[in-house]
C-alpha cells in the first residue's frame, strides 16, 4: 500500500490511539516511537504515526521535534499530514497545539487547517465550538484541575486564539453547517480562509460529522485533530466502508505481563475489577521503592511463571497526593516509571516474556523505551483507541499501551483474551 498519511502525535498512547483508528479505517499503520534517527528508513505502510512526548514540552522543543518527524515522512514522499493531540485539547495559552500546527502548516503548505478533538465514540463531542466530555463541558470535568494543562474553558476558538502567532485568526465551522455535509463544510472553510481566518475549529457531535469533514479535507495537506477524525479520513482515503478487518499480527505467545502506572479513575476501576475477578495483583508502593525495596517486583516476576499477573502502582487520588507530598511529584513518578520499566526489561531478558499490557501514557513510554521498541505494527483494537501492536523484526514483542482514561472496566482481561 502506498504511504498515504503521515501523523505526528503529541504523546505516546495518543499515537497508539490514532494508529488504531487509522487501522480500523483501512490504513495499515506503523508506529514510530520518538523522532527517528537520521537516515532511518520510513516504513512501507499506508500510514505512519510518529509518537512524540511533546504535549507539555517547551514550545520550541515541541515545534522542532514535530517538524523533524514530519520532515522524515515528507522526505519519504508522504504528502498528507495529521497532527494528533488529545481529545480534551490539552494545552496552555502558550501552546503547544497552536505553534505546532502553525509550523506544520508552513512546512506542508496548507492554506488553512482544521481543529477537531472530537472522539464521539469516547464521549468527546464539539457543538458550536464547545468541547463536551459526556454531558459536561470540558471545563466542568476533572480536566479543569489537570496539573500541567488545566482546561478551564470549553470554547475551543477562545482556547486556540492565544496560542497562535500575533495576527493569526481562528474561526468556527459550527454544526448547522457540518450537518449539511462535505461540500458545505469545504465552502465554509474556504470562505473563512478567504477572510484571513486560517485556523478553523470544526464541530462534530457524531462520527458521521467526522466522515463529512474527512471528505471535505481529503486533499488538504494538513489536518489537526484528536483520533476521531482518523478513522473517517482513513475510510475516505482507502474507500473502506464501515470497519476494515484488523491486520494480522505475528503470533507471539508465552507469558503475559500486566504493568500499570496510571492512577486515572478508569484504571483504578480496571485494577479493582481485575482483583475482584481473581486476577493476581502485586501492589507497587513508591515509598517502599524509595527505601530501595524491590520485594514486590521480584515477587511479580516469580509469579509470572504460573500465569498472568498485574504489577500496579495505581492508587486513588488521595493516596497519590500523600505519596507525592512525601516524595515530591517528580520523584514519585520517576520511581514508579523506573521500577515498571526495569521489571519489563528483566521479564523480557530473564523470563522470555514477550507480551506486555501497560496502562498509562508516561508509563507506556517508559516501558516501550526499556524494551527497546522503536517501530510497531498495529493490529486489532482491544477497546476504542487501544490496539495490540508488535515490534517489527525477528522475535516480535507484543504491546498494548493504554491511555489512562481508555478501556472498559474489564480491560486487562479483554487485553489478555485478544493477545497475539
Ligand atoms: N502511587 C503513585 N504515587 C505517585 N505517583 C504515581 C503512583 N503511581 C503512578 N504514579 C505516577 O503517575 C504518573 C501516571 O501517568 P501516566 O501517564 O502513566 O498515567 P495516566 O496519566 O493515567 O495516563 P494518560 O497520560 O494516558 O492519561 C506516572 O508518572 C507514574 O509513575
Ligand atoms: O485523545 C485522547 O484522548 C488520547 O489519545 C490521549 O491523547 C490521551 O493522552
Amino acid at each position: 500500500m502506498a504511504r498515504m498519511l503521515g501523523a505526528v502525535a503529541d504523546d505516546f498512547t495518543g499515537a497508539t490511539d490514532l494508529a488504531s483508528m487509522l487501522t480500523r479505517g483501512g490504513l495499515a499503520t506503523v508506529l514510530q516511537l520518538g523522532v527517528p534517527e537520521a537516515g532511518a528508513p520510513c516504513p512501507e505502510a499506508g500510514a505512519v504515526v510518529v509518537a512524540l512526548k511533546s504535549r507539555t514540552a517547551p514550545v520550541a522543543e515541541a515545534v522542532a521535534e514535530s517538524r523533524a518527524a514530519w520532515a522524515w515522512m515528507a522526505g519519504a514522499g508522504i504528502g498528507r499530514a495529521y497532527f494528533k493531540y488529545c481529545s480534551t485539547f490539552d494545552s496552555t495559552p502558550a501552546g503547544n497545539i497552536g505553534p505546532v500546527a502553525e509550523a506544520l502548516m508552513a512546512d506542508t503548505g496548507a492554506p488553512y487547517t482544521v481543529y477537531t478533538p472530537a472522539l464521539p465514540e469516547n464521549g468527546r463531542t464539539i457543538y458550536m465550538g464547545k468541547l463536551f466530555v459526556g454531558d459536561r463541558l470540558l471545563s466542568e470535568t476533572g480536566m479543569a484541575k489537570h496539573p500541567l494543562t488545566p482546561m478551564t474553558d470549553a470554547d475551543l476558538v477562545r482556547v486556540l486564539a492565544p496560542q497562535l502567532a500575533p495576527g493569526a485568526a481562528a474561526g468556527l465551522v459550527g454544526w448547522p453547517v457540518v450537518r449539511q455535509g462535505a461540500a458545505a463544510i469545504r465552502a465554509a472553510l474556504e470562505a473563512h480562509a478567504a477572510e484571513g481566518r486560517r485556523h478553523l475549529v470544526v464541530d462534530a457531535v457524531a462520527q458521521g460529522d467526522l466522515d463529512a469533514l474527512a471528505e471535505a479535507v481529503r486533499d488538504l495537506p494538513l489536518v489537526t485533530a484528536g483520533s476521531g477524525l482518523g478513522i473517517s479520513l482513513a475510510r475516505v482515503l482507502t474507500g473502506t466502508a464501515g470497519e476494515a478487518d484488523p491486520p494480522a499480527l505475528p503470533a507471539v505467545g508465552g507469558p503475559a505481563a500486566l504493568l500499570s502506572g496510571s492512577c486515572s479513575e478508569a484504571t483504578n476501576a480496571q485494577v479493582a475489577r481485575w482483583e475482584a475477578d481473581g486476577g493476581r495483583l502485586f501492589r507497587l508502593d513508591p515509598l517502599a521503592l524509595a527505601a530501595g525495596d524491590e520485594t514486590v517486583p521480584d515477587a511479580m516476576r516469580a509469579a509470572l511463571a504460573e500465569g498472568p499477573a498485574l504489577l500496579a502502582a495505581t492508587q486513588p487520588p488521595e493516596q497519590v497526593a500523600r505519596v507525592q507530598a512525601e516524595l515530591g511529584t517528580a520523584r514519585a513518578a520517576a520511581l514508579v516509571e523506573e521500577a515498571l520499566a526495569r521489571t519489563a526489561r528483566r521479564l523480557r531478558a530473564e523470563a522470555g516474556v514477550r507480551r506486555f499490557i501497560v496502562a498509562g501514557g508516561e508509563t507506556s513510554g517508559a516501558v516501550a523505551q526499556a524494551l527497546g521498541a522503536t517501530q510497531l505494527r498495529v493490529g486489532r483494537s482491544i477497546a476504542p483507541g487501544v490496539p495490540w501492536c508488535t515490534t517489527l523484526g525477528p522475535e516480535p514483542v507484543a504491546l498494548a499501551l493504554k491511555s489512562g482514561n481508555f478501556g472498559a472496566v474489564t480491560f486487562f482481561a479483554d487485553a489478555l483474551e485478544t493477545a497475539p
